[in-house]
């Protein structure tokens, strides 16, 4: 795509398939069809602003020519959009994080936990002050640029109908991006001793739910940028197993204990800490690791075959596939139980890392405009690996990349940089 392709200003009128023919829309590989789009269109449809998303759309296509990043500033407030304004920001960035410290009905952690308008709110009023300053500053003769807004949907609070209406909300609102994660909504930071930890749904769940967000995108003809951010970086858990491209990442017991981890970590629940201490001696003694590490240190010889016949299978078949390739090598069952794992709200045990994100966003890149790891760290080697992976799939694709300082739970609010690729 080229800037000269940045054409779809006025989309509203098109067809569902004329908009996702376009130039900007042609490359995201959608799982239905502009019929099926057309069909959900209202009759009376509303239009999308599309000035900031095109205006996001070109800062993104010149950096990713120049090879270079836009730095994103947070703005929470008409105030702080216009000093992060004149110091230069090119894109804004209306953070969940600061709007749940401070800015709902109850204020409190960065839980998602706030309802799923909040956001959207905020970015209508700073879309309704940056117009004011624009008029304001054409009045004075000293013109004052309203730069585009990326926005947090976070999980997309809750399952995909709300995922569809805070899209309705953020491009109502005349927001140029948005992002949506793959955590459970709820669940970041849960470790409370250490202020970490995050669970992650499956990879199934987490594509679908930005499918359910494009087709909102595509049902109002919207240019918004869709981010596909991934927090399996520093992920502990999963809700479930029953996805194969989170089979490499699940971890299992393979020493046996006599003792579950939910049942050994239940009787202290009231006191989280301990639990946390409890849960740590019970991981300490089970020999938690992958099916794959299991299966290299039982029949190192036949890893390769092991690695190419569990590919796209569960980690139910893939134990199966190891077991019938140990048997017919005249080896013994493999003790490796990611079942005695779990922990009491029924999440598997889950290998975070770079490689866990490297996957997640390969299988999310189709949908999205833009990726993006989320780290707790800043960490540029991650970053680099992260990135060349990526980019050596989808050469097109832009690239996001942060630190996440407030995840410490004793940390209030940090500014939070961000650069786009
Ligand atoms: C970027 C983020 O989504 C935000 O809401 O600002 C937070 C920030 C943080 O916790 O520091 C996140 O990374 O989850
Ligand atoms: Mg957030």
């Amino acid at each position: 795509m080229t800037l000269a392709a940045l054409t779809n200003g006025d989309a509203v009128g098109q067809t569902a398939a004329a908009f996702m023919a376009s130039a900007t829309q042609a490359d995201i590989a959608r799982p239905y069809t502009p019929e099926q789009v057309d069909r959900l269109s209202p009759a009376l449809a509303r239009p999308a602003p599309n000035t900031m998303p095109l205006a996001l759309r070109a800062t993104l296509e010149a950096h990713r020519v120049a090879f270079t990043t836009a730095q994103v500033l947070g703005t929470a407030d008409a105030v702080s959009l216009d000093a992060v304004t004149k110091a230069g920001a090119q894109v804004g960035y209306v953070s969940g994080a600061a709007l749940s410290f401070a800015d709902c009905a109850d204020p409190g952690a960065d839980l998602s936990d706030y309802p799923y308008d909040t956001v959207s709110k905020r970015v209508a009023l700073l879309t309704s002050a940056q117009s004011f300053h624009a008029t304001l500053g054409s009045a004075l003769g000293s013109p004052r640029p309203a730069i585009p807004l990326i926005a947090d949907a976070d999980s997309g609070f809750g399952l995909f109908s709300t995922v569809m209406k805070a899209t309705r909300g953020l491009v109502d609102a005349g927001v140029a991006g948005f992002h949506l994660d793959d955590l459970l909504p709820g669940s970041k930071r849960f470790d409370h001793a250490h202020g970490r930890g995050a669970v992650l749904v499956p990879f199934a769940e987490y594509s679908q739910r930005l499918s359910a967000a494009k087709l909102q995108l595509d049902i109002m003809r919207s240019e918004a940028v869709l981010i596909g951010r991934t927090d399996a970086v520093d992920a502990t858990h999963i809700t479930s197993s029953v996805d194969p491209v989170d089979r490499p990442f699940i971890l299992g017991a393979t020493v046996r204990l006599g003792t579950s981890y939910a049942a050994f970590v239940s009787p202290s629940e009231a006191d989280p800490h301990a639990s946390a201490e409890d849960g740590a001696a019970w991981v300490a003694q089970a020999g938690l690791c992958t099916l794959d590490e299991a299966f290299a240190a039982a029949a190192l010889h036949l890893r390769s075959s092991f690695t190419v016949a569990s590919i796209g299978v569960s980690v139910s078949d893939a134990k199966r596939v190891a077991d019938d390739l140990l048997a017919a090598a005249g080896l013994p069952r493999l003790e490796w139980d990611p079942e005695v794992a779990r922990t009491t709200q029924g999440w598997y045990a889950y290998r975070g890392g770079v490689d866990a994100a490297i996957v997640r966003s390969v299988h999310a890149a189709p949908l999205v405009d833009v990726l993006w790891a989320c780290t707790f760290q800043l960490d540029l080697t991650l970053a680099r690996r992260y990135a060349s992976a990526v980019k050596e799939k989808f050469p097109l694709k832009y690239l996001m990349f942060n630190t996440s300082h407030a995840r410490r739970a004793h940390v209030a609010c940090e500014c939070v940089g961000f650069g786009l690729c």
